[in-house]
């Protein structure tokens, strides 16, 4: 499939931010680079780097002062938030408070509740795939909150964009059930072959599911790589100090996985 409109559905496309820079009033944050087609990439570095502004711009709640956003060939800078290729997922707040489980899952589909046979098989299905079915009429305020953000990942699933932005969507969970989440995040990737931008403060989260690793600092790209090089210490040294002793736990983990 070529780059360009064509890769709207279905299968990933590259993300490229060409020299965006962005302000909001102080100095300012920017962003020149690729995120590769199909791959997961995680998103690390200090809190205030700019990971959740980059984000924002890729989806489009935030506008370049300069620069461009492409997302499949195609420089969507000047595109609301509604036409990209993009489907995104918060730490909180994913979900209309007044809409049932299985309407916020519909939204995914189409705007205005308008759904067909096949749309509603979509949503059963994915709320199957998320553990909710039984809770489709639920409220999201009748969830706990790994519940609220299986829904918004549902969503993702009937929305099936090219492009999968996660903004630490399960940093408030405990770790059975963030590693369960993660693992489906992997299942469907592998199914769909959808591009993520995975922002996480969690170092043993993006060596789960992250393949590529962009490295933030002080509103710059620093570092690009490979994931796993990041960890067995090939990464820089403001990334070693960013998870200080977290690097030793989880090289020792890649190490035991390969013995
Ligand atoms: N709405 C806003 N108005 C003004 N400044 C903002 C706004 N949102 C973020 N900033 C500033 O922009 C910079 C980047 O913020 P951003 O939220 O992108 O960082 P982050 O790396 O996602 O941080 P964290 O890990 O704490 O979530 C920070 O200096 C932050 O204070």
């Amino acid at each position: 499939m070529p780059d360009g409109a064509a890769s709207r559905s279905g299968k990933g496309a590259p993300v490229r931010l060409d020299r965006v820079s962005f302000s909001y009033g102080e100095a300012p944050l920017v962003f020149d680079v690729d995120f590769a087609a199909s791959k997961i990439t995680a998103i690390m570095g200090p809190s205030g780097s700019g990971k959740s502004t980059l984000l924002n711009l890729v989806a489009g709640f935030e506008t370049p002062r300069s620069g461009r956003v492409l997302i499949g060939g195609v420089d969507v800078s000047a595109e609301p938030p509604s036409t990209r290729p993009v489907s995104m997922v918060f730490q909180e707040n994913n979900l209309f408070a007044h809409l049932c489980v299985e309407q916020n899952v519909g939204l995914g589909r189409s705007p205005s509740l308008r759904l067909t046979e096949a749309d509603r098989a979509a949503i059963a299905e994915a709320l199957a795939r998320t553990g909710l079915g039984g809770k489709e009429k639920r409220l999201p305020r009748e969830l706990s909150g790994g519940e609220r953000q299986r829904v918004a990942l549902a969503r993702v699933l009937v929305r099936d964009r090219p492009v999968l932005l996660l903004d630490e969507p399960f940093a408030s969970l405990g770790p059975a059930l963030r590693d369960d989440m993660l693992d489906l995040v992997a299942t469907v990737h592998a199914e769909r072959g959808m591009t993520v931008l995975f922002v996480t403060h969690q170092p043993e989260d993006a060596r789960r599911i992250g393949q590529d690793m962009v490295f933030l600092d002080n509103g710059l790209v620093t570092a690009t790589g490979k994931a796993d090089d990041f960890f067995t210490g090939a990464g820089p040294e403001a990334f070693r100090r960013y998870i200080g002793g977290a690097g030793d736990v989880v090289s020792r983990d890649i190490a035991r996985k390969r013995t």
